[in-house]
C-alpha cells in the first residue's frame, strides 16, 4: 500500500501543484493509495508515526515536499514492519534529491516508485540536544551548529523568502540570508570529540556541519566525500579568526573544493560530541533545533530503504 504525506505549501505551493499531477497519474493507473495533506509544522511527523506505529505489513511511505517535510516523515517513523521510503521533491533547496540524484519530474519520480528496479539502504543521523529536557531528532541530509544553522533559522522566519519563493527565486533567499548572517556571525571557542576518544579544540568556530549527504543549504557541497551508506558522519568544521574568509570558503564549497582552505577541517566518525563556549543556533535538515552549546550526533547505518 502507498501512503503519501504531502506538504502542499512546500516550495511556495509547488508541493500542492506536483501532488495534483501525481494524484491524476495514480487515479488513471488505478493505484491503491492513501494521501495525507499537512497543515503545518509537525503534521508530517505525526502522520508518519500514526501510519507506522504497530504496523507489521509492507508499507511505502512517500513524502511530497522539501527537505523539511522529508525530515519530519523520517523523524516520525516507527520501524515495526517492512518499510520503504519514497520522496517526490517539491521544495526550494532539495538537497536530498540533489545528493541522491532523484528525478525532479514528479511523474518520473512516481513511476520509479511504482516499478522499482533496485533499492538503496541509507544511513540516517541522530542529533541529541538540550540540557533540562533531552531531545532527539533524526536527519537524512545534515545537522549543524553555528553559521549554517543561523541561516536556516533566519530562512524559517524570513518574509523575504516567502516573496522570493512566490516568484520562483527561492534559492536566492539562501544567498541573501547567508550574507545577512555573515555580518552577524561571531565565531567562538569550542571542541569536538570524535568517536568518544579524539578531542580537537578550535578557537574561532564559525560552524560545524555533520553530513549524511554531501549537499546542504540549497547546493553547498560541504561534505563532498559523504557516503550515505557507510555508517559514518562526514564532518566539516570551519574555524577562522577572520569572518570575511568565510566567503571564499563558502564559494568553493559550491564545487566541494573548500577542504584545502585554511580554517577548514574535515573528519569522518560514527559519533561526534560538540561543545561550544557560547550557545549557537542548531539545525537538523534545515529545521530549527534552537540555541545549544552541547550536541551529540550519531549515525545509524543502512536503516532506511528507498527506491534507488
Ligand atoms: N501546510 C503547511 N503550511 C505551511 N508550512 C507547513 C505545512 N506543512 C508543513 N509545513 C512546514 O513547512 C516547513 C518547510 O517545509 P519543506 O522543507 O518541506 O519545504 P521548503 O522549505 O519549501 O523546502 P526546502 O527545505 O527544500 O527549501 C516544514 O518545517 C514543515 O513543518
Amino acid at each position: 500500500m502507498y501512503y503519501f504525506i504531502v506538504n502542499p505549501n512546500a516550495g511556495c505551493g509547488k508541493g500542492g501543484r506536483l501532488w495534483r499531477a501525481v494524484a491524476i497519474y495514480l487515479e488513471k493507473h488505478q493505484v491503491e493509495y492513501e494521501a495525507y495533506l499537512t497543515a503545518g509544522r509537525g503534521d508530517a511527523r505525526n502522520i508518519a508515526r500514526e501510519l507506522t506505529d504497530g504496523n507489521r505489513e509492507p508499507q511505502v511511505i512517500v513524502a511530497v515536499g522539501g527537505d523539511g517535510t522529508m525530515n519530519e516523515v523520517l523523524d516520525g517513523l516507527v520501524f515495526c514492519g517492512p518499510l520503504t521510503l519514497g520522496y517526490i521533491p517539491a521544495g526550494s533547496g532539495n538537497d536530498l534529491a540533489r545528493s541522491l540524484k532523484l528525478p525532479g519530474n514528479p511523474v518520473k519520480a512516481l513511476k520509479r516508485l511504482l516499478t522499482p528496479r533496485h533499492y538503496r539502504m541509507l544511513d540516517y543521523g541522530i542529533l541529541t540536544y538540550g540540557t533540562q529536557e533531552v531531545s532527539h531528532r533524526r536527519f537524512l541530509v545534515s545537522a549543524g551548529i553555528g553559521f549554517d544553522a543561523a541561516v536556516c533559522h533566519d530562512l524559517l522566519e524570513s518574509k523575504l523568502r516567502q516573496r522570493l519563493r512566490r516568484v520562483g527565486l527561492g534559492r536566492l533567499s539562501y544567498l541573501i540570508s547567508g550574507i545577512r548572517q555573515l555580518f552577524k556571525c561571531k565565531p567562538c571557542k569550542g571542541y569536538i570529540i570524535l568517536d568518544g576518544v579524539k578531542k580537537v579544540e578550535f578557537n574561532h568556530i564559525a560552524f560545524i556541519s555533520c553530513h549524511i549527504q554531501p549537499f546542504e543549504g540549497g547546493g553547498f557541497k560541504l561534505a563532498p566525500r559523504a557516503n550515505c551508506s557507510d555508517g559514518k558522519l562526514s564532518v566539516c568544521v570551519v574555524s577562522h579568526a577572520a569572518r570575511r574568509k568565510l566567503v571564499p570558503i563558502l564559494l568553493e564549497s559550491l564545487t566541494g573544493n573548500h577542504g584545502r582552505r585554511k580554517g577548514v577541517r574535515t573528519y569522518e566518525c560514527g559519533e561526534l560530541f560538540i561543545h561550544t563556549e557560547r550557545g549557537l543556533p542548531v539545525h537538523a535538515d534545515g529545521e530549527s533545533c534552537g540555541i545549544q552549546s552541547d550536541l551529540q550526533l550519531g549515525c545509524i547505518a543502512r536503516k532506511i530503504r528507498i527506491v534507488g
